[in-house]
């Protein structure tokens, strides 16, 4: 069974590597939002595979970190696509969060990216 939680952060970004002229090398911001999965069994106790609240608990620390921040200064982000960001969003959370399935980022509301481990 998979269960998921969605966060939401604002922060800036501008992207450095796109061809000259496209729009997404201006300055610009997103209302983020980030959906995280985690896989596992029932737990027969609980009904539950984990509490909402503990996968809450598990994103804060990195929801800190973006935001109301400008991306682009934020270690391992000078370039921060949704792919990079997920993968990002991925490895500060699997530590931590035995289970993680998969990381959602979703820019806006047409355009996102899923990140699972690859
Ligand atoms: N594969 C990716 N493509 C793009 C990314 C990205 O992270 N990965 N990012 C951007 C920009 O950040 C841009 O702000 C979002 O792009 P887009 O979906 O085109 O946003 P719009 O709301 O402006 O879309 P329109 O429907 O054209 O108005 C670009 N590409
Ligand atoms: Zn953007």
């Amino acid at each position: 069974m998979e269960i998921f939680r969605e966060f939401t952060f604002e922060a800036a970004h501008r992207l450095p590597h796109v061809p000259q002229g496209h729009k997404c090398a201006r300055l610009h911001g997103h209302s983020y939002r980030v959906i995280v999965h985690v896989d596992g069994p029932i737990e027969p106790d609980t009904g539950w595979v984990m509490d909402f609240g503990d996968l809450k608990t598990a994103f804060e620390p990195v929801r800190k970190q973006l935001d109301h921040y400008y991306l682009n200064e934020i270690d391992g982000l000078a370039n921060p696509t949704s792919e990079i960001l997920a993968a990002w969003i991925w490895e500060r959370l699997a530590p931590g969060l035995p289970g993680l399935s998969a990381v959602t980022v979703r820019e806006t509301c047409t355009s996102g990216c899923t990140y699972r481990g690859r």
